[in-house]
């Protein structure tokens, strides 16, 4: 095939190229997937409104983040599971992360370990000046608390910049594809961080009931469903590094994250993945980053695919973005190299869009570079 030219090459290739059962994973959302679809559709409803002769030569992409510089403002999101794209798996996302100089999550289901994930950073990050080692740290609070610990404590050890907490998962969501045929971990792969041999569970377990995937099982028996925010002051009370919590989709939750003592939210509806019919995420960002008023950064993940993407997410008041499933099609596309190619992509596209509307730098992208398309008509 000639070159890939954007994130719909590279994802029609790797659907082709993925076992049925990392498909269907990797492509599910909830129920009728209505919020997966929203989350790429509202993009569409909204237009970029571009200033003209604006000296745009050089285009200044940087962005700040926790007291660091980020090359750009696209950052991996933190997904699980990830060697069912490619034997890289996580490996080549942090790679690709660090050569971008970007923010890489690493998920608590991660298939390789926070120590792996770790060294392959620190191998990599003194060998070019603009390489960047910005790990964050996606953190399931588990029932068993001292598992949870575990996390926080290695992932701080190994030099993670930052932990996640994600809120928006006190079960799994219903994934239709999973319930018709259950899920099934690949035999050779396990979870990194876990080595009791508890986490790795084997397929008879899929069959025994309905509903029975290991996945909301494994949910079910495992993840915390009784979370409030006195479990993210706990969190905080365990670590040093900043706290940040992911699934935000309202301005009160916002506003409560800050008052908090939140380092940062991730307005994100899980990919689509938990509650369908909650609401884009770029439509629920304007209202909190209103609220939030910048006390605290919002970053923002859930359908970007494109440059312009990038860019409407920010006007509307997002300091960086996550991509999720864009990483997963690029391992599946062509390992550490597809995860480059996929970054080079977006960024390539980021730098047009600021270009073309008359940005010279993240500053200069606000609300006034953006309207509503004419054929956007609200639901309500
Ligand atoms: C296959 C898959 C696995 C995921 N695993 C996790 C996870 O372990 N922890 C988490 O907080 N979010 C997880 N997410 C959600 C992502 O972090 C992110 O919110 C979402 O993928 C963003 O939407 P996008 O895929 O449209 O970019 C997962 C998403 C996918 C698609
Ligand atoms: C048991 C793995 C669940 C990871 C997750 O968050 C997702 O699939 O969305």
């Amino acid at each position: 095939m000639s070159r890939v030219s954007c994130i719909a090459d590279i994802e029609k290739i790797a659907l082709d190229k993925l076992p049925r059962n990392a498909r269907n994973y990797y492509t599910s959302g909830s129920q009728d997937m209505i919020t997966l679809h929203e989350n790429q559709d509202s993009f569409d409803r909204i237009q970029i409104r571009p200033r003209v002769l604006m000296d745009v030569e050089k285009v200044d992409m940087t962005v700040k983040v926790l007291g660091e510089t980020a090359a750009s403002p696209i950052f991996v999101a933190a997904s699980a599971l990830q060697k069912m794209a490619d034997p890289i798996g996580e490996i080549g996302g942090i790679r690709g992360a660090v050569r971008h100089g970007v923010v890489h999550s690493l998920s608590s289901i991660s298939t390789a370990s926070i120590e792996e994930v770790g060294d392959a950073a620190k191998a990599l990050v003194g060998t070019d000046p603009s390489f960047r080692d910005m790990r964050w740290f996606q953190l399931y609070i588990y029932k068993d608390r001292s598992k949870t610990l575990n996390l926080i404590q290695r992932a701080t050890k190994s030099g993670c910049k930052a932990i996640i907490v994600t809120v928006d998962t006190p079960y799994l969501g219903r994934r239709l594809p999973d319930i018709r045929e259950p899920f099934e971990m690949p035999a050779h792969l396990s979870l990194a961080n876990f080595k009791t041999g508890e986490e790795k569970l084997t397929d008879d377990e899929n069959t025994d009931s309905e509903n029975a995937s290991w996945l909301a099982k494994y949910f079910t028996e495992e993840i915390d469903a009784s979370l409030t925010w006195d479990d993210v002051a706990w969190v905080k009370s365990q670590t040093t590094l900043p706290v940040l919590v992911k699934g935000v989709l309202s301005a009160e939750d916002a506003v409560l994250a800050v008052q908090n003592g939140c380092s940062g939210i991730i307005v994100s509806n899980h990919g689509g993945r938990q509650l369908d019919s909650a609401p884009s995420t770029i439509d629920a960002l304007y209202p909190i980053a209103k609220a939030v008023n910048k006390r605290i950064p919002i970053y923002l993940d859930g359908g970007i695919r494109r440059g312009t993407d990038v860019f409407k997410a920010i006007a509307l008041g997002a300091d960086a973005i996550f991509v999720g499933r864009p990483v997963l099609w690029a391992l599946a596309y062509d390992g550490e190299n597809g995860v480059n190619v996929m970054l080079d992509i977006l960024v390539e596209e980021f730098r047009m869009a600021m270009a073309l509307a008359g940005c010279r730098s993240i500053k200069d992208i606000n609300i006034d570079r953006v309207m509503k398309s004419s054929k956007y008509t609200p639901k309500l």
